[in-house]
């Protein structure tokens, strides 16, 4: 708690903050234009298969950040907290995805042995990559894990409210990530991330090794990945200066 909390009062936790104070990146990575167009029906399909292409690199890469952070959860050694069941879970699911993404682009005949990252997805992974280095705090990984998966829940799940025109045969790729078994998944992401932020920001792990700024350095994690989402939305619509969309 923050010390200003009076009793029975709810508190913000530590990630709702940070969505509030940094709310117009938030908005910019939850509502890029690259999902109002597949929200409203007027997506680009080229800029849907530019974008399945270059998240299908992203997901390759993210399968080890995210086994970095369960190796963190481990020698964390608190064998009750559930956070290693949590994060398996999830790459139990990115195995599917991986599948997945094989799967749609043949339907969308694009050869992923062809495309090549652009620099968004390269400077995306190389970030992943830093996160992944054993010197970084498992809170400012599980910060950053949160982040990365909530932006795409809250982004597909807005396409599949009720009033949007999401054509039909992206439907399933909306379903991926907003369905409500993936929301439940990302509070579980939030309510870990939430619970060691807390206990940074209170000082009450004297045993766990925690930078004093760690707290710091979540929040400054949480609006790189906000950054490095909307650039990669920027590239899959072609507005980011690197590529060009196809005629
Ligand atoms: C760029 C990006 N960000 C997040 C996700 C969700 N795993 C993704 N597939 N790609």
């Amino acid at each position: 708690m923050d010390g200003k909390s009076k009793p029975g009062v709810p508190y913000d936790v530590m990630t709702d903050t940070w969505v509030k104070k940094h709310r117009l990146i938030y908005i910019g990575a939850t509502r890029h234009p690259f999902i109002l167009s597949i929200r409203d029906g007027t997506v680009d399909l080229s800029a849907f298969k530019r974008w399945l292409g270059q998240d299908y690199i992203f997901v390759r890469a993210f399968v080890p950040f995210v086994a970095s952070v369960l190796i963190k959860a481990y020698k964390k050694g608190d064998e009750s907290s559930g956070d290693m069941e949590v994060i398996l879970s999830g790459l139990g699911s990115l195995n599917d995805e991986i599948a997945w993404f094989k799967q749609e682009a043949s339907k969308w005949g694009v050869d992923l042995s062809q495309v090549a990252p652009e620099k968004p997805t390269q400077d995306y992974c190389r970030f992943l990559e830093e996160l992944m280095r054993p010197e970084v705090d498992y809170t400012v990984a599980m910060a950053a894990f949160w982040a990365i998966e909530a932006v795409y829940q809250e982004s597909f799940a807005h396409c599949l409210e009720e009033g949007s025109k999401t054509p039909t045969e992206l439907q399933e790729a909306c379903q991926r990530w907003g369905n409500d078994g993936f929301g439940r998944y990302c509070s579980s992401l939030r309510n870990i991330a939430d619970r060691q932020l807390e206990k940074v920001a209170s000082g009450s792990v004297p045993l766990v090794k925690v930078s004093e700024d760690a707290v710091s350095k979540a929040e400054v994690t949480f609006l790189r990945v906000l950054e490095y989402e909307v650039d990669f939305w920027n590239m899959s619509c072609g507005t980011d200066g690197h590529s060009a969309p196809k005629p």
